[in-house]
């Protein structure tokens, strides 16, 4: 029988990127050993802060190409506090890649595997569980190439909503939610009280909500949604937001399952799709071995998912089912979650489940 290959390119970045990003390939290598008709090829491509400092460029056109002609690109993190271009601003390529290829959807799953690991009391395992699908070309990070003008005494950002990317993010998030196994809910997070961009965001959202008559559609303020999360989040199944919005709130959802390590995302486009995890390249921790590899791993998952494909969507469920388990003892835990294991032996562990 014939392999059906997916071309896979992988970026694992600056700090904890290449340390979670690797650990994600040996788990998928294990998968593709497992599945029958498929096979993975992956090819490494340098980026980020190191490829800038050695030759003046953080995503290359080469790699740029590759990332291009692949079925999906699996990224590490990139950026590291101290390393800025000449404009003050820090190294991201992450982003030149989500609007160069188009990725209007970051999508980032929230989910509870064990109660120990939530700040929350009274909430057990599945017991939080929702989508932030994030607009990730435009919003508030479209005025991130303004010029600062050394001798002026303000500044500006412009936020940019447009109906294209709105109309894309809003159908993809009533899209989850029809497929999910929930509320069929879909809570639009903005400001229209104040912005009048959001006011345009809640036009085309409800035109969009229209096209989904089977699927519940809600309003909410982004400050009162912050409130909500850490006090309800059972209210939430799937949330649209603006970019920026959609940055803040993600890190503060990671927070109620357990922190950065164990949020994943997809960066997902009509073409093209970035899957990495939703921290960053943790310079606090890196080069330690002690990183946690969940969220990489749930993004690979996704990434298997994301292929139209039966074979990998069982590989997916495989590495979901994997994680649960293993999770389901809270011994067996990173630092960050209180417990010891290095990252390898946190994968070890879900490939003895697998
Ligand atoms: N998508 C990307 O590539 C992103 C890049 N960044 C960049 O990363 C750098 C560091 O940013 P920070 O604000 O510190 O955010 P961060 O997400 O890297 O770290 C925040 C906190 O979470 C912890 N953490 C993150 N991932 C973890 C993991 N897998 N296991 C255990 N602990 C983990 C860190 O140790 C730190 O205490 C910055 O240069 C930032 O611009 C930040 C967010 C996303
Ligand atoms: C460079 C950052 C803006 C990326 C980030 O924080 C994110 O993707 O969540
Ligand atoms: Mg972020």
């Amino acid at each position: 029988m014939s392999k059906r290959t997916f071309k896979i390119a992988v970026l694992g970045g600056d700090g904890i990127g290449p340390e979670v990003c690797d650990e994600s390939v040996r788990l998928l290598q294990e998968v593709e050993r497992r599945l029958a008709g498929v096979a993975f090829d992956f090819q490494h491509h340098s980026v980020g802060v190191g490829e800038y400092q050695r030759n003046g460029n953080a995503l290359p056109d080469s790699t740029f190409a590759a990332c291009q002609s692949s079925d999906a690109v699996l990224l590490g993190a990139m950026g590291l506090p101290n390393v800025r271009y000449p404009n003050g601003k820090e190294i991201a390529p992450q982003l030149d890649l989500r609007e160069r290829l188009k990725l209007y959807g970051g999508v980032r799953p929230i989910r509870l595997f064990n109660e120990a690991d939530t700040p929350l009391k009274n909430f057990g395992a599945g017991e939080i569980d929702f989508v932030l699908v994030r607009e990730s070309t435009e919003g508030l990070f479209y005025g991130r190439d303004a010029v600062l003008d050394p001798d002026a005494d303000e500044a500006f950002n412009t936020m940019r909503i447009s109906r294209e990317c709105t109309e894309q993010v809003c159908r993809l998030a009533f899209q989850i939610a029809r497929q999910r196994d929930g509320m069929k809910k879909v809570s639009l997070i903005d400001k229209a009280n104040v912005l009048s961009s959001m006011v345009f965001f809640r036009k085309v959202f409800d035109e969009v909500a229209q096209e989904f008559p089977d699927c519940e559609a809600d309003h909410v303020y982004v400050d009162a949604s912050a409130l909500f999360l850490v006090r309800d989040p059972k209210r939430f199944d799937v949330m649209v937001t603006e970019n920026m919005f959609g940055d803040i709130l993600s890190d503060l959802a990671a927070g109620l399952v357990g922190g950065m390590g164990m949020a994943p995302s997809g960066d997902i486009g009509d073409s093209a799709a970035v899957f990495q995890p939703s921290h960053g390249s943790a310079p606090d921790i890196a080069g330690r071995g002690i990183a946690n590899p969940i969220a990489m791993h749930l993004s690979a998952a996704m990434m298997l998912d994301w292929f139209d494909d039966d074979n990998c969507k069982v590989g997916a469920k495989m590495i979901h089912a994997a994680i649960t388990r293993v999770l389901a003892d809270a011994s067996k835990r990173t630092p960050d979650l209180g417990g010891s294991l290095s990252t390898s032996e946190m994968t070890d562990e879900i490939l003895q489940a697998l």
